[in-house]
């Protein structure tokens, strides 16, 4: 298991590295071919019955695939038409042998042939696109999807950038995509996700070995990337050891905060703090138990937040939720943020912390010394990084994507930058990047945010010292906040996701020893 490494995600450039690494180790390409055509024509026997099948073939070794299966396919005994668009003269050695392989006809590349058609296996661009769609190739996407033609995409539907999960323009979109070796991000960014239907992962007989001579700088979210520095309760560790977090409460959504420190003591905090301005302490102070309630005197709640971090016991703070935007609220949220902040302590940043800075970001990203993680939607993220998006930088060669957003967010504000939504992105200072796929529909619950951001101040209390750096802490926080979702299933609302966290975690503990074999 150690050097499977099942999570790396390659860009189609480190994938074409893999694939010359693989044949300099003596894999021969013609045999890597072979096998990627065959995992395709396996998936689909296994997933269709017998059936009229198209293969549109394209002119590099995405098409190449595309005739290796055209060949299985045939030889089970299937109806198989193919359709190149290409030209011998531009084919691969390995694609031209499959090619000529192939027995059957060669049909005109037009819409006409997808007459009779019930099943289309698209090969005709892979790893190796590099621009959007157009003439023929376009044209007859567009008429399958008119026409409502599943099809079976090889490696990435045509049209679908692999590093970014944007669509080129048209993408067919896929029943089932067959990929080899690793994942690329763009299996698990939207839309991409959604083009690739069920996508299946065939090894082809590249050694992973190849993986450490490759800069992986991405990951698929997994307790495999984390576990070693999950802060299990360590039999003599008293509460003091697992830290104590300290999260600033609002006045009047007062629920937010209440979500956010019950998720910090479900996930094992030591102690808890929730420090709110005295008019709502009541309200704090019968809703929770367990969780200690501060009182922060009235017009002057920054300066006694910045008394109470005077006492070096909170070594994690949140703020964010329910902070308040509303007028004074708002100044007084920067206080906050700024008085937790110039601590250098584990601080994460989420909601009304992010907003309350738009207009001025540099003065938030400028206060970040220590360790941080914010965690924006995009919303937030906009107001926080409001070049981000209109950068001519970005937008020229397509890296207006989440991934490469929420890596320069990263860099640029010395904060890990948790970027939100069925796809979240975890990103670090370092390049580093996590892309998370357990995520259900039903997360998108109001306060399910403020609970992820419990998880992760609750995770970063206890020994950051040994070892939940704030990168894992909120990878960790992200992966059991979707998995608490998907065990709970329908009908979930905030309010279960920090009570449901137990069942998750001993389910997850159980689990782990198998990782440690
Ligand atoms: N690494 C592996 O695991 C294996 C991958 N295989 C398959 O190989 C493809 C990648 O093959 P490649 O030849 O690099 O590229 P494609 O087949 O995806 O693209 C072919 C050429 O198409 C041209 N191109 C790009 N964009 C467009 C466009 N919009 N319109 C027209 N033509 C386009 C481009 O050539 P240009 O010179 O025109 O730019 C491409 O070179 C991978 O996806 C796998 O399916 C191996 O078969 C097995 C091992
Ligand atoms: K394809």
């Amino acid at each position: 298991m150690e050097h499977e490494h099942k999570q790396h995600l390659l860009t189609p450039n480190q994938m074409a590295m893999a694939d010359k690494a693989a044949v300099a180790a003596g894999v021969p390409a013609m045999d890597l071919m072979a096998a990627a055509g065959k995992a395709v024509a396996d998936a689909v026997l296994a997933r269709w019955s017998r059936c009229s099948v198209l293969v549109l073939c394209g002119p590099g070794n995405n098409g190449g695939d595309g005739f290796v299966v055209a060949t299985l396919l045939h030889s089970a005994g299937w109806p198989v038409r193919l359709a190149f668009l290409g030209s011998m003269e531009q084919l691969s050695p390995e694609a031209a042998h499959f090619f000529h392989a192939w027995q059957g006809d060669v049909e005109g590349y037009s819409v006409d042939v997808l007459e009779q058609t019930d099943l289309v296996i698209d090969a005709l661009f892979g790893a190796g696109l590099t621009r959007s769609l157009a003439g023929k190739a376009r044209d007859m996407l567009d008429e399958i999807i008119a026409r409502d033609i599943p099809v079976c995409a090889v490696d990435v539907p045509s049209g679908l950038d692999g590093a970014t999960g944007a669509a080129f323009g048209v993408v067919a979109p896929a029943e089932l995509t067959v990929t080899f070796f690793r994942k690329k991000p763009g299996h698990l960014l939207f839309p991409g996700r959604a083009l690739c239907g069920e996508l299946v992962v065939a090894d082809i007989g590249i050694p992973a070995a190849v993986l450490e001579a490759l800069d992986i700088q991405a990951w698929e979210n997994s307790p495999e990337l984390w576990y070693r520095d999950y802060p299990w309760p360590r039999l003599d560790g008293h509460k003091f050891h697992r830290g104590h977090a300290l999260v600033y409460g609002g006045e009047n959504m007062t629920g937010a905060s209440r979500l956010t420190a019950r998720g910090a003591m479900r996930i094992g905090a030591g102690l808890v703090t929730l420090a709110a301005p005295i008019k709502a302490w009541a309200v704090y102070a019968t809703a929770l138990t367990g969780v200690m309630v501060a009182k922060l005197e009235q017009s002057q709640e920054a300066e006694d937040f910045e008394e109470l971090l005077l006492d070096p016991r909170y070594n994690a703070i949140a703020v964010g939720p329910g902070a308040g935007l509303v007028g004074f609220e708002r100044i007084r949220t920067r206080k906050i943020v700024l008085a937790a902040l110039v601590t250098g302590r584990a601080t994460v940043l989420d909601a009304d912390a992010l907003s309350a800075f738009s207009g001025d970001p540099q003065t938030l990203l400028d206060a970040i010394v220590g360790p941080c993680v914010m965690t924006p939607h995009e919303g937030e993220f906009a107001r926080i990084f409001p070049e981000m998006n209109k950068s001519p930088e970005m937008n020229k060669n397509h890296r207006d994507d989440k991934l490469t957003r929420a890596r320069l967010a990263a860099k640029q504000s010395g904060a890990v930058v948790v970027l939100k939504g069925a796809d979240t992105v975890i990103a670090s200072p370092d390049g580093r990047a996590v892309i998370n796929s357990n995520a259900p529909a039903d997360l998108a619950t109001g306060g399910s945010g403020d609970v992820l951001t419990g998880f992760i101040v609750g995770l970063l209390s206890q020994g950051t010292s040994q070892g939940m750096s704030p990168f894992n802490a909120a990878a960790a926080g992200v992966w059991l906040h979707g998995e608490v979702a998907n065990t709970f299933g329908a009908g979930l609302i905030a309010e279960d996701l920090p009570d449901h966290l137990p069942k998750v975690l001993s389910a997850f503990k159980t689990r782990l020893f198998t990782f440690k074999k």
